[in-house]
């Protein structure tokens, strides 16, 4: 749980995170809701708004950049001014803290407009 981060690198074995044990995990990284639905695995949300299409392509694409480097790839709903990502780990179809690493990771970048 003293894990940076910030500079982490994600776990290619990753473990699921009991959901009991999530909330001092989702305490690191504000703007980042736990979501739930029936037909889909528990996962990460954030919401980011931007001025113009511009914008929100630059975050997109430094969003890209992280989840190469990682392997770890957020869904991604994208409009003009705005990006919805949601995360989970589809190999434990369960949050990871791989997806805790990446969420902190894409909320430090400049291009989230934080
Ligand atoms: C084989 C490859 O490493 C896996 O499919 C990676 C790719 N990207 C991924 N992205 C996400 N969000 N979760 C994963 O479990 C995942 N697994």
């Amino acid at each position: 749980m003293s894990i940076n981060l910030l500079v982490a690198q994600c776990d290619p074995r990753p473990a699921a995170l009991p959901e009991a044990d999530l909330q001092p995990w989702l305490a690191k990284v504000p703007g980042w809701q736990l979501v739930k639905s029936d037909d889909m695995p528990p996962a990460l949300e954030a919401h980011f708004g931007f001025d113009n299409f511009y914008q929100t392509m630059a975050f997109v694409n430094a969003v890209a950049d992280i989840a190469h480097g990682q392997d770890h790839h957020p869904d991604m709903i994208v409009s003009y001014g705005a990006c919805t990502l949601r995360l989970w780990t589809h190999a434990v179809n369960a949050l990871s803290v791989n997806d805790f690493i990446c969420a902190a990771q894409i909320s430090a970048l400049p291009e989230s407009g934080a």
